[in-house]
């Protein structure tokens, strides 16, 4: 068994001219959330694409909980679970309905009450998925992600659409599972408050790859005071020092670190 729930090496994909996904790695451990960053046209969706199995690659080699995903069997893809960009469909099923649909295609699916009660929608149970919010609806599609027990779960851009309370309900679901998962998404809010690790990807390339809390020196403080400023990992020594040699509290002090958007901004390259 390998202790890797994805291993990608010098990952390569073009479109006629566009170079996509240019010399990328990635490990992601069993167990870990992980957040795919990057501006628009970065390479994330192509990536995520063929980890899933569903775009071919030029070059690099692919481990998908130990498996190709270019020959990836029907056994293989039931252990993985997708959540697309919000799609339209199947309007006139009721919530239930659809999770038992999508249920069958599994060995050894989670009943429906869990499923329910792990996404928050036991309440509509039985409406039908035309009458849901956005918000609901996109519960439901990480309901029916999660439903066959997947061992890894692809989330693309999961929350976009949602209001403040709901984003926070879903974060909430998202710490409850007990899978490995692959987060795409442009909140960095998100990244840092589901994700162990970030992979930060630029021109198809990494640029990045931490906690969210030291990610590009994150963990990096200034201390300012009226006469003078320091960049320190222990601020508090700092300030322990500059009070006794104040002789009392220090004129002027501030200890600040940069925010996570600030640090990804650097790493992309965009002024500030
Ligand atoms: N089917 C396609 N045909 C041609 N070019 C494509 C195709 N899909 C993506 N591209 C190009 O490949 C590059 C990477 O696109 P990709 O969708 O992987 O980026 P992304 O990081 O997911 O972007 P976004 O944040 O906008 O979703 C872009 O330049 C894009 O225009």
């Amino acid at each position: 068994m390998t202790d890797h729930a994805v291993r990608v090496r010098g990952l390569r994909k073009s479109y006629r001219d566009t170079v996509a996904v240019d010399g990328l790695d990635l490990d992601i451990a069993v167990g870990e959330v992980r957040a795919l960053l990057g501006p628009n046209g970065a390479g994330k969706t192509t990536t995520v694409e063929i980890l899933e199995g569903h775009r071919s690659r030029d070059g690099g080699s692919v481990s998908v909980l130990g498996v190709d995903p270019a020959r990836g069997g029907s056994s293989w893809r039931r252990e993985i679970g997708i959540v697309l960009q919000a799609t339209d469909d199947a309007g006139e099923l009721t919530v239930a309905e659809m999770i038992r649909h999508v249920a069958r295609y599994f060995p050894r699916p989670r009943g429906l009450d869990e499923t329910l009660s792990l996404v928050g929608l036991e309440s509509k149970r039985d409406s039908r998925i035309r009458r849901l919010s956005g918000g609901q609806r996109r519960r439901l599609d990480v309901a029916l992600g999660i439903v066959g027990r997947p061992r890894l779960l692809f989330l693309d851009e999961p929350t976009t659409g949602f209001d403040p309370e709901a984003r926070r309900q879903f974060w909430s679901t998202v710490r409850a599972l007990d899978t490995t998962v692959l987060l795409t998404t442009h909140y960095l809010d998100e990244a840092e408050a589901l994700a162990d690790q970030v992979t930060v990807i630029a021109g198809g390339r990494v640029v990045a790859e931490g906690a969210p809390d030291t990610l590009g020196s994150r963990d990096v403080a200034t201390v300012s005071w009226r006469d003078g400023r320091e960049q320190t990992d222990d601020p508090a020594a700092v300030v322990a020092r500059l009070t006794a040699a104040y002789g009392g509290p220090v004129p002027g002090l501030s200890v600040t670190r940069p925010s996570l958007e600030d640090v990804y901004l650097d790493l992309i390259g965009v002024p500030r």
